[in-house]
């Protein structure tokens, strides 16, 4: 009823002139009941300019019925108006309440492939479905004039002389973090690229897997539990070790969450009364993994939202508690339409070469990936043929253990209770906490992804994906009318012009790549290029606000009481409302002191968020250790 709030105020003045014209009436309600009038300006503009919530005690509602009961009936226009005012009180009674449901009892676990997120459409970014596809084309790319994909490669792609360090002091680890959101939300089929391998939300599937043979590998099957430091994703084990020990701090969550559930077993929820009952023992495992997969995801997000969009804001530079928040309620407000929540969502391939951030990657990483794909694909990885790099990838798909919990990365060793040493894990994330990721921009992406380039350029043509500027058409944007205006770098604009010849024939991903970056400054401190910067903000916010997971279904009564306060961010904290912290003091126990920057803020390096604390004033930065924990 939010309409009715303030119907009745008498403070304001307001011109009955303009409800007159809104109702297209000479006059609608004769002199001698000037004081209905002045109740219709109000209605109108509570239209306008409502206030929320209501406040039912004034028992608003009651008076607008009795003064539609009292409207005077002799004129046409007087009939009109009673209809009108009785079309918005059926109208706001009616969209009070979200059609279809939006919550439906009992219906609360995530299936393990993504399928029945939206509940209308059970498909709806389930794994193993189509991409989406973002950008209409206006303005077709002419193939026949497109350059050779190593040609872009080699003289705009490819990273030039000295490598060159973000300019924000962003750590490897936020990149661990963005890798493990990559591999959850993309997975293209190497046998048809129109295919996504994986569920179009972000639901942990790195670690959960994308359908039921998957799961069911890193299940152990009883209390809800996961078989130790394991994970489903093999593609991790390819990535720098620290991305597979940020997905094993998660993996061990779920693990203490099960059993936290289980010792709490809030309103019986977790009971057995036979526990020689395999099916009652079944229900209690499904029931215990489930309710750990719901809050581990809820740390996952609260993660995103807290450390990993405040850091690419820059938001930790200041003293502010503000932060993107997607999931918030917006009902239908006067004018203001309501804002769909938990609709399901399904990534488009326009999003997957967004997401492409190989010139962050760090020295060390480099170094790492080149040994490795040494190893994988032979001493001439260099001039591998796209053939050749799917087929040695479908070898060494093939040559990891079918195990899971077998698994091993950067030669590290499992212990008798086949979990690794904390120490272990440790080390990887302090390494990608101090080790300093690569700045965005033309000429900045590391030669060791030449081949992965190169058909990422060589597939996007084949999918028939738009030019950046229709992608910029698509999102909004203003399309470059010059490649000096795309990249204010001479050299580089020249080279893109010799490349291209035509601005609006500059393809999507190359186009992405070397555009101009954004400065470092608040709202930007990540420096992405421009289309990136403002593309990914608006996915991240549609990824959160779609999955009805994080937004209608997110609720003490199906996280349990413990698990919703659980991951709840403080913003009053030592780590601004940071969560990660939560999960390396946890899971690495004894390792880092409890306001060691390294924990609390472990995307920034530690001399940048010495930095960032000192620039928030007084003596905050005090509170903090700075040293890097001994192992
Ligand atoms: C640092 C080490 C990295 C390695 C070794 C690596 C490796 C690869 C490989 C081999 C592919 C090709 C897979 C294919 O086409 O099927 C790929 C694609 C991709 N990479 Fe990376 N990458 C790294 C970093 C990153 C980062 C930091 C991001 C972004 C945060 C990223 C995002 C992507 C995306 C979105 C794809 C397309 C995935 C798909 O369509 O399945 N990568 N990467
Ligand atoms: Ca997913």
């Amino acid at each position: 009823m939010s309409f009715l709030s303030g119907l009745f105020s008498k403070s304001d003045e307001v011109d009955s002139k303009i409800v007159q014209y809104l109702l297209g009436l000479q006059d609608p309600i004769p002199n001698r009941h000037i004081t209905l009038r002045f109740k219709l300006v109000d209605l109108f503009k509570v239209f306008l300019t409502p206030k929320l919530p209501v406040d039912d005690s004034q028992l608003e509602l009651e008076h607008y019925i009795t003064a539609l009961t009292q409207l005077p009936l002799n004129t046409p226009e007087e009939k009109k108006l009673l209809s009108i005012l009785e079309r918005l009180l059926v109208t706001q009674l009616w969209s009070d309440i979200s059609k279809p449901p939006a919550m439906i009892a009992g219906d609360i676990y995530r299936s393990s492939d993504g399928s029945g997120y939206n509940r209308l459409i059970q498909s709806l970014g389930k794994a193993n479905s189509r991409y989406s596809l973002t950008s209409r084309i206006q303005y077709p790319i002419k193939l026949s004039v497109l350059p050779k994909s190593e040609d872009i490669f080699d003289k705009i792609m490819v990273q030039g002389g000295d490598f060159v360090e973000h300019p924000s002091g962003i750590s490897s680890m936020l990149f661990y973090l963005a890798i493990i959101i990559t591999h959850d939300l993309f997975h293209t089929s190497f046998a048809d690229p129109n295919i996504n391998l994986t569920s179009s939300y972000l639901d942990l599937t790195p670690l959960y897997g994308s359908n039921d043979q998957e799961q069911k590998s890193i299940r152990t099957l009883k209390g809800g539990l996961l078989k130790p430091d394991t994970f489903a994703d093999s593609r991790i084990l390819l990535q720098p070790p620290g991305v597979s020990a940020l997905v094993i701090l998660f993996s061990r969550n779920h693990n203490f969450i099960a059993q936290t559930l289980l010792e709490k077993n809030e309103l019986g929820r977790f009971s057995v009364t036979n526990p020689n009952d395999p099916e009652q023992l079944k229900k209690q495992d499904e029931d215990l993994f489930q309710t750990a997969r719901l809050i581990n995801c809820g740390f996952y997000i609260n993660v995103i939202l807290h450390n990993y969009l405040r850091t690419i804001l820059g938001l930790d530079r200041t003293n502010s508690k503000w932060f993107v928040d997607p999931t918030v309620p917006y009902n239908k407000r006067g004018q203001l339409e309501p804002l769909p929540s938990g609709i399901g969502n399904i990534v488009s391939l326009e999003f997957n070469y967004i997401y492409r951030w190989h010139a962050a990657t760090s020295k060390d990483d480099s170094k790492f990936v080149e040994d490795e794909f040494k190893t994988i694909f032979g001493d001439d990885w260099e001039n591998i043929t796209i053939d050749e790099f799917k087929e040695k990838m479908g070898v060494w798909g093939r040559s990891i253990p079918k195990d899971p919990s077998k698994w091993k990365f950067n030669h590290i060793e499992r212990g008798s209770d086949n979990r690794f040493k904390d120490t272990d894990i440790a080390k990887e994330i302090i390494n990608g906490t101090k080790k300093v990721s690569g700045a965005f921009g033309a000429n900045r992406i590391p030669k060791v992804f030449r081949p992965i380039e190169l058909l990422g350029i060589e597939s996007a043509r084949v999918l028939g994906l738009s030019s950046l500027n229709d992608f910029r058409r698509s999102l909004n944007l203003k399309p470059y009318e010059s490649f000096m205006e795309m990249n204010p770098d001479p050299l580089i604009a020249k080279k893109l012009e010799e490349l291209y010849g035509s601005i609006e024939n500059v393809e999507l991903y190359p186009g992405l790549m070397t555009e101009k970056t954004k400065p470092d400054m608040l709202g930007s401190a990540i420096a992405l290029p421009f289309t990136i910067s403002r593309a990914i903000l608006s996915d991240a916010v549609n990824l959160v606000r779609n999955d009805r997971y994080y937004t209608n279904d997110f609720s003490p009564r199906n996280l349990t009481t413990w698990g919703w306060n659980e991951v709840q961010s403080d913003p009053d904290d030592l780590a601004s409302g940071g969560i990660l912290h939560k999960l390396i003091l946890r899971h690495l126990p004894n390792i880092y002191k409890e306001n060691s920057v390294l924990a609390l803020y472990p995307f920034t390096i530690p001399s940048q968020t010495k930095k960032s604390l000192q620039g928030r004033g007084g003596d905050l930065w005090k509170k903090y250790n700075y040293d890097e924990p001994c192992l």
